[in-house]
């Protein structure tokens, strides 16, 4: 199995969505996502972070603006097999076992059967010994690896992850933190990352895109410049976690200022 796509750049400009003609939950949105490299975004609840993954990934259209990958509308992408999407919910086919849920990211992709890419997924994911379970007889963070195994089987040129280890407990959301990441980046996918905590985002990403609440704004966009295997308990760690945590602690103080003229 190749270990790398080609990457894609990802472009928004002056992206915006528009609810039901009053529920503005996107506005204006203008960023570029370099290829190969992996976004955390952040914002506090509700400020529209799913919609604007869903707007990249092409499952939404904005109501003002573009988006565009490598060039193309992300549509283009994903009928190429291009493009993979991870959810806080791994979306597994009951029925199905883990080899046969993995190989449908090649199936959903276009892409030719490669028993072999499956095989060797899933071992990297750590699910080794487990392809003819089906997805009742796992654990939560074993049905989420076989999800990322999926999104990750057909080498995506962008891999779009809303909260994939939200829904799981503290210790396991750790160790997939751990144990996952280095796949993708191994893939050099460009990657953005939907996550409500601050230390996921400084322990993966290269980039920090902090949104505002409700319309998402770009409120501030830092480069992560910590080396590789970050130490949670350094310094440098916990000063850019602090400084990230204040910025969105100040947005929501912003919203509710706002809130109460
Ligand atoms: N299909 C839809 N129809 C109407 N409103 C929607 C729709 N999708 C999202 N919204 C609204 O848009 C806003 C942003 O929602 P979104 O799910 O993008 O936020 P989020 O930042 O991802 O939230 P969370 O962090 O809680 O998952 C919310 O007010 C939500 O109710």
């Amino acid at each position: 199995m190749a270990e790398a796509a080609v990457p894609a750049d990802i472009q928004c400009s002056g992206v915006s969505r528009l609810f039901d003609g009053s529920i503005l939950a996107v506005d204006g949105i203008d960023l570029t996502f370099a290829a190969g490299r992996t976004t955390a975004l952040l914002g506090p609840s509700g400020c529209g972070k799913s919609t604007l993954l869903r707007l990249i990934a092409g499952l939404e259209d904005p109501t003002a603006g573009q988006v565009l990958i490598a060039g193309q509308p992300p549509q283009a992408l994903c009928k190429q097999g291009g493009l993979s999407v991870a959810f806080q919910d791994p979306c597994l086919l009951p029925w199905l076992t883990v080899t046969r849920n993995v190989a449908l990211g090649l199936r959903l992709a276009r892409q030719a059967p490669d028993p072999q890419a499956v095989d060797q997924m899933i071992n990297l994911v750590g699910l080794g010994g487990f392809q003819n379970a089906r997805p009742a007889a796992l654990s939560g963070g074993m049905r989420q690896r076989a999800a990322i195994a999926r999104a990750l089987v057909t080498r995506p040129r962008v891999l779009l992850l809303d909260e994939p280890f939200g829904a799981l407990d503290a210790l396991t959301r750790r160790q997939l933190a751990h144990d996952l990441p280095p796949l993708w980046q191994r893939q050099q996918a460009t990657t953005l990352l939907v996550t409500h905590s601050v230390d996921e985002a400084v322990m993966l990403a290269d980039r920090i895109v902090v949104l505002s609440p409700r319309p998402a704004r770009v409120m501030a966009d830092l480069d992560v410049t910590l080396p590789r295997s970050r130490d949670p308990e350094s310094a440098a760690f916990r000063r850019l976690s602090a400084e990230v945590l204040a910025l969105l602690i100040r947005g929501g103080e912003q919203a509710q200022a706002l809130a109460a003229q």
